[in-house]
């Protein structure tokens, strides 16, 4: 009932209740009614309350000789619930591995613990990497070997993830899924690193493998505290992507419940909380239960939560979605704040470049698992942005390969870079595009002899940039559509 009805909770107690209902008048009838007697037994209620319905009216009225005859009431019902017990197991567990919930391994009640697995060293041979990336892993192996990470609260040394996923025809049958291939890189103290990424490129997974959430299969995570000493898992200030909240409890409670985990002072964590609700505009939602919370609301509080108590490395995954702008404002002032100490550390996994851009002292570009960038914004820019965006918009369909000749005759370099029935992209290198008078002299004429509605000639933004960047391996391999309505090409900093 709750794998079907997941959403709606009312509907399960109406489900059972209905449930409940039906068993018993088949109790009933089932005195008359063999068949449907033993059809009732699979239901997993049906037998304990046959069997006590049974024994408190019936014991009585037979003898030892009848009660025998009457087998079928007493053995099979006493019998039954083992029955189900390993009938409804295997079950349990199907579904849970059809939908995707959490399984007996970390079942609150069964508490089967996974066998603990003691990670590898990464064999995988780092693939071609761009200098950036492969003077980061130079730089974590030195600073591994030698034992010398004064520089780096956080090091990720190698780290590989691989998920078993069961195939869509069959549950036993499992393959397995790379999510993160052989990352290395260091957070250094004082500093913000940002994660960027398209979705699925492996941000989450590497945080949680980072906050000891999820195994790693492979590699090493090192985690330090400002004063040097080895830092648990347990001591990061951690936000995740869901919001690990309770929701029968209130703003004030969680931060009460937190700073005291945090084993912090009541003064100290009065004050503390006190000035994290007022920076954070918390402090009319005190009171309230967190399942009445805005999906915003409840996105501070996480936040909140991750760094109360002055943790050393906080880990932030995706912290302002779904914050109103005024919000994101106050948590990144929040971020500034709590790195005003440079004996901490933090990484903070975002979609938004605008936060990456204001939050982040370097950022790490994660597609498809491997690094492709790690540096400053600013050298990211200067190394992928060098060359000028060029947008065509055609006013008639069907005269995009006389544009595109003609484009190749004005800009002999351009790439083109996406093709629809009415739009035209290139990427025109610099060298290419000046001087801008002539270049616009030039596209002047195209629009007035091929009827252009407009066109837009601009450098590179940071967010074309990313686009570039992030595009994976498999789409810069994308054949030339002759007649395709999208087409994209490899294109080379
Ligand atoms: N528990 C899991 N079991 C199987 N595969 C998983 C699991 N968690 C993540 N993955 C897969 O691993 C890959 C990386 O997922 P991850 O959540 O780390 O991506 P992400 O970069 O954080 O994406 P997003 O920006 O959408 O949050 C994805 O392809 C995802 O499908």
């Amino acid at each position: 009932m709750a794998f079907k009805f997941r959403t709606g909770r009312s509907n399960r107690y109406i489900w059972s209740l209905t449930f409940i209902l039906v068993n018993y008048a088949a109790f009933m009838n089932g005195d008359h009614n063999q068949v449907l007697y033993y059809i009732c037994m699979l239901i997993p209620v049906f037998p304990p309350v046959g069997w006590i319905m049974f024994s408190g009216l019936n014991f009585l009225l037979y003898n030892d000789h009848m009660i025998f005859a009457r087998w079928n009431y007493i053995y099979l019902p006493t019998l039954a619930p083992y029955v189900h017990g390993v009938i409804f197991a295997f079950l349990l567990r199907c579904l849970e591995m059809r939908y995707g919930e959490a399984v007996p391994g970390f079942d609150p009640i069964f508490r089967i613990q996974q066998r603990g697995r003691v990670p590898q060293q990464n064999k995988e041979l780092p693939a071609e990497e761009p200098p950036e990336v492969q003077a980061e892993r130079d730089r974590v192996r030195s600073a591994v070997t030698s034992l010398q990470q004064d520089q780096d609260l956080v090091i990720v040394n190698g780290l590989r993830k691989e998920y078993e996923v069961r195939t869509a025809t069959s549950i036993f049958k499992k393959k397995k899924k790379l999510a993160v291939r052989n990352l290395s890189f260091g957070v250094k103290k004082g500093e913000v690193l940002g994660l960027l990424g398209p979705n699925g490129a492996g941000k989450s997974t590497t945080l949680k493998m980072i906050s000891g959430g999820v195994a790693v299969t492979a590699g090493e995570v090192l985690l330090r505290g400002g004063d040097g000493a080895h830092l648990c898992p347990g001591a990061l200030g951690w936000c995740p992507q869901q919001d690990p909240l309770w929701p029968h409890l209130t703003v004030l409670q969680h931060l009460e419940a937190l700073a005291a985990i945090r084993g912090m002072g009541e003064e100290d964590a009065a004050h503390a909380i006190s000035c994290i609700g007022r920076a954070l505009d918390l402090l009319k939602h005190f009171k309230t239960q967190v399942r009445s919370l805005s999906a915003g609301e409840a996105r501070k509080l996480s936040f909140a939560v991750s760094i109360l108590g002055e943790p050393a490395v906080m880990l932030w995954d995706e912290p302002s979605v779904s914050v109103d702008p005024k919000g994101q404002r106050c948590m990144w002032k929040v971020i500034q704040a709590s790195l005003r100490s440079r004996e901490r550390a933090a990484v903070l996994c975002t979609q938004s470049l605008e936060e990456a851009a204001a939050m982040c002292d370097r950022v790490a570009v994660l597609v498809s698992g491997r690094l492709r960038y790690i540096g400053s914004i600013e050298d990211l820019k200067s190394k992928f942005g060098t060359s000028y965006h060029l947008q065509l918009k055609m006013a008639e369909v069907g005269q995009s390969d006389s544009v595109h000749t003609e484009i190749l005759k004005l800009f002999p370099h351009a790439a083109r870079q996406e093709r629809t029935s009415s739009l035209l992209t290139y990427k025109i290198p610099v060298a290419d595009a000046l001087p801008l008078s002539r270049s616009f002299s030039k596209l002047e004429a195209a629009k007035r002899n091929f009827k252009l509605e407009e066109y837009s000639l601009s450098l590179n933004t940071l967010h074309q940039v990313f686009v570039e960047l992030t595009r994976d391996a498999e789409e810069h391999d994308l054949e030339v559509a002759s007649n395709g309505a999208v087409e994209q090409r490899r294109l080379h900093p």
